[in-house]
């Protein structure tokens, strides 16, 4: 079998980037006048990439937004989340010991994230972690982003391997979705952004810590999607 190929999600399964959202957001709402989001707010604005977040904030607030100010409001967001990179965000416990134990046995890995694939770089790169996978696409990457199965089963192709041999690893709705959708065996964990609690969205197999992210269960996840 050609090796396995794990795709995490970013943020909220990766890497802790709450705060840096949060304040990133702010610094652009707050110019038009808007009230700051707390990071209760977030796990319901997050997920579906940064212009989503900045509609999803107005809407939220009952503040009408327009085609120009998004345009506006997107690139104080980005220049400021870019500007501040890799500001507070650190990578989950256990997460760097979990890549060394997968890649060590032979595993691949890949980013399949619903953040702009030029944010999710520069934070990766900035965290030191960038050349440990093979593919890395963002919600702007493709014609379709999570949950279409496309997403995922485009990072998977470009990451040289197959669905039949991949894994999802995420923390949201969008993961557990893209991975059904695809036909991918799902790993969630329960510390990221989901507004609900993870366990009501059926993922295959639920960590609680990196710690339990191991070669085995990598393989025994995939050995069961294919009975
Ligand atoms: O930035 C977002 O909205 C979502 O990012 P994620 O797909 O890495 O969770
Ligand atoms: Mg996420």
């Amino acid at each position: 079998m050609s090796s396995p190929l794990v795709v995490f999600d970013l943020d909220g399964t990766l890497v802790d980037t709450a705060p840096d959202l949060v304040a990133s957001l702010n610094h652009a709402v707050t110019q038009a006048g808007i009230e700051p989001v707390t990071y209760t707010d977030l796990t319901h604005l997050v997920g579906h990439g940064a212009r989503a977040m900045i509609e999803r904030t107005f809407a939220l607030r009952g503040k009408a937004l327009s085609e120009e100010e998004l345009t506006w409001q997107m690139k104080e967001f980005v220049d400021f989340y870019h500007g501040s990179m890799p500001g507070g965000s650190l990578p989950y416990p256990g997460l760097v010991s979990a890549l060394d134990r997968l890649q060590d046995a032979g595993l691949r890995l890949a980013v399949c994230t619903n953040k702009p694939e030029m944010l999710a770089r520069r934070l990766l790169d900035g965290l030191g972690l960038i050349d440990r996978f093979a593919a890395i696409s963002g919600g702007d990457t493709f014609a379709v982003r999570k949950p279409h199965a496309e997403h995922l089963l485009s990072t998977v192709a470009h990451a040289g391997a197959v669905a039949e041999h991949s894994v999802m690893v995420g923390d949201s709705l969008n993961d557990i979705l893209v991975a059904r959708n695809a036909s991918v065996p799902s790993i969630a964990v329960p510390f990221g952004y989901s507004d609900v609690p993870i366990a009501s969205l059926s993922p295959d197999r639920i960590i609680e810590h990196f710690d339990e992210l191991t070669p085995e269960l990598v393989r025994t996840v995939l050995r069961r999607e294919k009975k």
